[in-house]
C-alpha cells in the first residue's frame, strides 16, 4: 500500500497502535479466547447455570428458520421482476457469505435475492412485497434487489423476539458476554474480504475503504468484549455503617436506525455497546444500503449469542417510526440528519425513551500560516474527499490563514485533480460513485448554486463517466474545490454530503474562532498549526465535539465521538457510550434501626 493509502488507513482508525499485541496475535489464529478485558473482578458462571441458548456460545449454531420462507420477487436488471420461492425457500438460511453469488461479489453482477430480515435467529422474508423500493448499485445504476419494508406486525414480532433475548442475556456476566462479542469479531476479521466487497458493491465507495470500515467494525466489538466484564457500580458509606451501592444495568430493547454511507460500521458502532453492556437490539438500515447488516445477524448468530438478541428490519421511514414507537422500545440510537434526528427524538419522547443522536455535520477546518504545509493539504483531503464526502463529520469549511491561501490551493488542487475515480472494487480507486441519483444530482446542484452565488470552481464539480462501459450509469463525480467563497453563501452554510471541498481565507484567530463557531452545526472541526499553545487554545474554543489537531478523520474506536447542538446528542465509541447503553440503579441498606418520625 502507497504512502496515501498508508495515511487513509491511519486517519481512520487503523493505526499500528490499534492494532495491539491482543489483535495482532488473534490474527494469526490465537487470539480467539485469549483477551484479558480489563480488570474484571466478577465470577464465571458455572456452565450449569447458564441459560440453555448460551450453553456453549462459541459454538457454530446450525440456523434454524424461525419463519420458514415464503417467495418474494426481486429484479436482476432494470425493472425486470423475477419470482422466487422453493429454491430461495432452501437457500434462505444458508449464510449470505457462504452463497456463490456472494463470494465472488463483482462490480455489475450481484443479485440479492434472500431475504434481508432477520429476527429469532433467521433471515425472514418479508409479508408484503408491494411495498417495496429498488436498491441500486451506486456504480452501475443497476437494481440490486427490489425491498420491501416491514410493516408493524414485522416490527412487533422483532422487538418481541429481541426481548425474550435481552431476558437470558442480561443474566450473563460480563466476561461471559465478551466472550461471545470476542468470537464475532474474530468472525468479522475473518470474512473482512469478502464482507468489504458486499459493502462496496451496496454502497459505491472504494475498496480500500470498505476493507477499513470492517476493520473498525471488528475492533469496535473487540473493544466492546474487553469492557463488558469492567462494568461495575459505586460504594457510598452512609452515617452509622449503613452504605449504597450502585448497579450498571442494562436498559432492554434498543433500536439502532442508521444512515447508508457506513452501514456495517454504524451497526457496529451501535449493536457492540448495547449487547456488551446487556441489552438486545433491533436494527434498520437505509434502504439505501441494506445487504451487509444482515450478514452482521448472522455473525453474531454463529458466535452464539441467543436468537433474537441481535435483528434487522428492513424499511424506511414509516419502519423506523414504528420501532420509535413501540412501547417495548427503551432507547433509540439514531445516524443520520438533523430533520429525521428531530422527529426520532419527538416520536422516542412520547414513550421517554432515551436517544442517542449522531446527526448530520458542517465541520470547519482552521490552516494557520505557521502549519507543516505538506500535512495541512493531506488533512484537507482526509477532511473533504472520503466515501465521496459522504462523510458527517467531514471538515468541510476550509479557513486558510490569507498568507499561505495561494500555495495551499496550488497544491490542493493538484491532488484533488490526481484522485482516481472509478470501479470501486479496483485497489487503485480512490473514490467511487455517490449513493444514488438524487444525491449525485444534489451534490452538483449545490456546486451550480455556490458559482452563482460567486465561488470559483477550481477543479471537478462535474459529472464523471469511467471509461468502463459497465460503469456508464454510476454515481460518479469529479471532486470539487471551491474558492472565493464567502460564509453566506449556500455551500458555506449548508451539508453538502458530497465531495465539495469549500475554501476561505482568514486573517486572526479571533476571527476565525467567530466565523468557524457561527453555525448550527457542531459534529468535529480541525487545526492545523505548529504553535502548541494556539492548538489547544483554539481547541477549547472551537464549540464541536471533536477538534482535530494536526489531522483529519483520524477517528478510534477507543476514542468518544458524537456532536455539539445540532449535531447531535450523546456519544459513540470510548467508555463514554457506556453511559448511553446502561441505567444507574441505587441500592440503599439500613444496618441499624429505623428512625420513624411517626
Ligand atoms: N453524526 C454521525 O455519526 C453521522 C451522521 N450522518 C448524517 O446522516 C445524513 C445522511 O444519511 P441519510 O440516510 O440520508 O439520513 P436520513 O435522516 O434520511 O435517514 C437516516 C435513517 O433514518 C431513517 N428514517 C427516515 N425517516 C425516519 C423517520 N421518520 N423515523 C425513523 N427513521 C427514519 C432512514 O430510513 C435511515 O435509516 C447526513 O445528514 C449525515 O450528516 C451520517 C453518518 C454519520
Amino acid at each position: 500500500m502507497g504512502e496515501r493509502g498508508e495515511c487513509r488507513r491511519r486517519a481512520l482508525g487503523v493505526t499500528p497502535d490499534l492494532r495491539t499485541p491482543h489483535s495482532r496475535r488473534a490474527d494469526r489464529g490465537r487470539g480467539r479466547g485469549r483477551a484479558r478485558p480489563g480488570g474484571g473482578t466478577r465470577r464465571l458462571r458455572t456452565p450449569e447455570v447458564r441459560p440453555a441458548a448460551l450453553a456453549q456460545p462459541l459454538a457454530v449454531k446450525r440456523s434454524r428458520a424461525a419463519n420458514p420462507p415464503t417467495s418474494c420477487s426481486h429484479r436482476v436488471g432494470k425493472g425486470k421482476a423475477v419470482r422466487f420461492g422453493s429454491r430461495v425457500g432452501k437457500m434462505a438460511q444458508q449464510p449470505l457469505l457462504q452463497l456463490p453469488e456472494f463470494q465472488h461479489a463483482t462490480t455489475g453482477s450481484l443479485a440479492v435475492a434472500q431475504p434481508l430480515n432477520f429476527w429469532a435467529g433467521a433471515r425472514v422474508p418479508s409479508r408484503d412485497a408491494k411495498n417495496s423500493e429498488p436498491v441500486y448499485e451506486p456504480a452501475t445504476g443497476r437494481v440490486l434487489c427490489d425491498l420491501p419494508a416491514c410493516g408493524a406486525e414485522e416490527v412487533d414480532q422483532a422487538v418481541r423476539s429481541a426481548h425474550a433475548a435481552y431476558l437470558k442475556w442480561r443474566g450473563l456476566s460480563g466476561m461471559e458476554r465478551g466472550r461471545v462479542l470476542l468470537e464475532a469479531a474474530r468472525i468479522i476479521r475473518e470474512r473482512r474480504d469478502q464482507i468489504a466487497r458486499i459493502e462496496v458493491v451496496n454502497n459505491g465507495k472504494s475498496i480500500t475503504e470498505a476493507e477499513v470500515d470492517i476493520d473498525i467494525a471488528w475492533q469496535t466489538i473487540e473493544y466492546y468484549a474487553g469492557i463488558a466484564p469492567t462494568l461495575s457500580g459505586q460504594h457510598i458509606q452512609l452515617p452509622g455503617g449503613s452504605f449504597a451501592y450502585t448497579r450498571r444495568e442494562p436498559l432492554g430493547v434498543c433500536v439502532g436506525i442508521g444512515a447508508w454511507n457506513y452501514p456495517f460500521q454504524i451497526a457496529a458502532w451501535k449493536s457492540a455497546p448495547a449487547l456488551a453492556c446487556g441489552n438486545a437490539m433491533v436494527y434498520k438500515p437505509s434502504p439505501m444500503a441494506p445487504v451487509t447488516i444482515v450478514i452482521l445477524a448472522e455473525i453474531y448468530k454463529e458466535a452464539g449469542v441467543p436468537d433474537g438478541l441481535f435483528n434487522v428490519v428492513q424499511g424506511g421511514a414509516e419502519t423506523g417510526s414504528l420501532l420509535c414507537h413501540h412501547p417495548m422500545v427503551a432507547k433509540v440510537s439514531f445516524t443520520g440528519s438533523v430533520p429525521t434526528g428531530k422527529k426520532v427524538m419527538e416520536m422516542s419522547a412520547k414513550g421517554v425513551k432515551q436517544v442517542t443522536l449522531e446527526l448530520g455535520g458542517k465541520s470547519p477546518l482552521i490552516i494557520f500560516k505557521d502549519c507543516e504545509l505538506e500535512n495541512a493539504v493531506k488533512g484537507a483531503l482526509m477532511a473533504n474527499f472520503l466515501t465521496q464526502g459522504q462523510v458527517c463529520c467531514n471538515g468541510t469549511r476550509v479557513y486558510v490563514q490569507r498568507d499561505i491561501l495561494p500555495q495551499f490551493l496550488e497544491e490542493v488542487v493538484k491532488r484533488t485533480k490526481a484522485i482516481p475515480i472509478g470501479d470501486p472494487l479496483l485497489e487503485d480507486t480512490r473514490m467511487g460513485a455517490l449513493i444514488s441519483r438524487p444525491q449525485l444530482d444534489k451534490v452538483l446542484g449545490f456546486v451550480k448554486e455556490a458559482q452563482k452565488q460567486g465561488a470559483r470552481v477550481l477543479c471537478g464539480g462535474e459529472p464523471f463517466v469511467p471509461s468502463d462501459p459497465k460503469l456508464k450509469g454510476g454515481y460518479f463525480m469529479s471532486p470539487c474545490v471551491l474558492d472565493n467563497c464567502r460564509d453566506d453563501m449556500t455551500c458555506v452554510k449548508e451539508e453538502i454530503f458530497g465531495p465539495v471541498m469549500s475554501v476561505m481565507p482568514f486573517d486572526t484567530e479571533e476571527e476565525v474562532l467567530q466565523r468557524a463557531n457561527n453555525t448550527t452545526f457542531g459534529l468535529a472541526s480541525g487545526v492545523f498549526t505548529r504553535d502548541v499553545a494556539r492548538a489547544h487554545r483554539v481547541a477549547e474554543n472551537l464549540q464541536a465535539g471533536t477538534c482535530f489537531i494536526n489531522n483529519y478523520n483520524t477517528n478510534s474506536v477507543v476514542v468518544p465521538f458524537g456532536g455539539y447542538k445540532m449535531s447531535g446528542i450523546g456519544k459513540e465509541n470510548g467508555q463514554a457510550v457506556i453511559e448511553y447503553y446502561t441505567q444507574l440503579k441505587t441500592v440503599v441498606v439500613e444496618m441499624g434501626d429505623v428512625q420513624s418520625l411517626f
